[in-house]
């Protein structure tokens, strides 16, 4: 996939930025000047030594049990070797993680935390939390075994998440690239958690993944953020309450950016319609690792549920996990698995 220039407003004038475009680009320059961006005065608070406290080590055993599912090679590379004293049997079914790499997708873990009745938050736009302190800390130890965590922008807007790692010794240099898919550039960083992250050091910069467009240079870059810009195509909705048909950036082609741009392994924490659609596409994903909370939020919350499957014009099920493993973390369940390619 050829990369294009387009233009973007320095804080010195214009200069030329690259954009990321599929290969049969149907990119097209939108002049939209972006004036909303110029706040780069925000607060440079550092995540409170309590916010750290919250998040404690995992057990050995805990590690094992994770470690199958993990992006190859994660635990050696962060010096953060599985432990000795879990049983294999304890571990899970699973051998090593199957990610075929040939160089052009990221290792890629979906994960999320879903009430009893499949759900992830009471209502949209409420940020819920269902993570008791021990998963928390499972995925926080997640977050530092991957190099890009992402999630989609209406996640972004309501909840204002930190997406970095608070685990225990964590340095900058282990911490995941957030990535926030944003095709209408709905959200404004400058004064988000995230921003306030990256500037004290305690996460990286951002990267934010819109649909073609021209925007003005902005203090984002200079802390190490970008703004990437994809092409869209005709995409079919997950939910059942998603229009028809709308406009999306095909996983394929956010995916492949990332991994040019040098994520390997990607954390997909969220949100709703970003974890059914992709449970759709086991192609895509690699791993699959859900808290389940002992709680049912009612009607009326945001569900996790692929679109409806069918083959040879009967309805069968949408998306199975296979080589399973169970393990409970505090009050929490955890299931890891992954997504089984053929018939269900
Ligand atoms: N319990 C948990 O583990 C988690 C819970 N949550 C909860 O989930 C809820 C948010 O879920 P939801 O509303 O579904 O939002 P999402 O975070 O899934 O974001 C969806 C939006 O992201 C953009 N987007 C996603 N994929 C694409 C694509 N392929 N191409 C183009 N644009 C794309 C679209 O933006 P646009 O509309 O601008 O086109 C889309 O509407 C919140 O309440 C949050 O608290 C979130 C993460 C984890
Ligand atoms: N694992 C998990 N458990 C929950 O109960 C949650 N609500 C979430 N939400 C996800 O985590 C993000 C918040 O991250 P920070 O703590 O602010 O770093 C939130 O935006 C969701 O993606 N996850």
């Amino acid at each position: 996939m050829a990369m294009e220039p387009i233009l973007k407003h320095g804080l010195s004038g214009w200069q030329p930025q690259q954009e990321i475009s599929p290969s049969t680009s149907t990119t097209r320059l939108i002049n939209i000047r972006v004036s909303a961006l110029s706040n780069s005065s925000v607060s440079t608070t550092a995540l409170s030594k309590a916010a750290m406290a919250e998040v404690s080590e995992l057990t050995d055993i805990e590690k094992n049990f994770l470690e199958p599912y993990l992006p190859p090679g994660s635990t050696s590379r962060r010096g953060e070797g599985a432990g000795t004293d879990g049983a294999p049997e304890e571990c899970s079914g699973a051998t090593n993680a199957p990610h075929v790499d040939d160089g052009d997708l990221p290792f890629v873990t979906l994960t999320y935390a879903s009430s009893l009745d499949s759900m992830i938050s009471l209502a949209p736009g409420l940020r819920t939390t269902l993570s008791g302190p021990e998963t928390k800390s499972m995925t926080h130890y997640l977050r530092i075994h991957h190099d890009a965590i992402l999630v989609g922008v209406g996640t972004a807007i309501p909840d204002d998440p930190g997406l970095n790692s608070r685990y225990p010794g964590v340095t900058l240099d282990s911490q995941p690239r957030p990535v926030v898919v944003d095709p209408k550039m709905r959200w404004n960083v400058y004064g988000s958690k995230l921003a306030q992250l990256a500037q004290a050091g305690q996460g990286k910069a951002p990267w934010l993944i819109h649909t073609p467009r021209e925007v003005r240079e902005e203090p984002l870059t200079e802390w190490g953020g970008k703004r990437v810009f994809l092409a869209t195509e005709t995409g079919y909705p997950s939910q059942k309450s998603e229009p028809a048909e709308r406009e999306t950036i095909a996983w394929p082609v956010i995916l492949k950016m990332l991994r040019r741009e040098g994520a390997n392994s990607v954390m997909i924490e969220g949100g709703a319609s970003v974890i059914s659609t992709l449970l759709s596409m086991p192609e895509l994903v690699d791993s699959v690792i859900v808290t389940i909370a002992p709680t049912w939020l009612g009607e009326g919350g945001v569900t996790v549920s692929p679109a409806p499957k069918t083959e040879a014009g009967e309805r069968v099920n949408a998306a199975r996990l296979q080589q399973t493993a169970w393990r409970q973390f505090g009050a929490d369940a955890v299931l890891c698995g992954r997504l089984q390619a053929s018939k269900t």
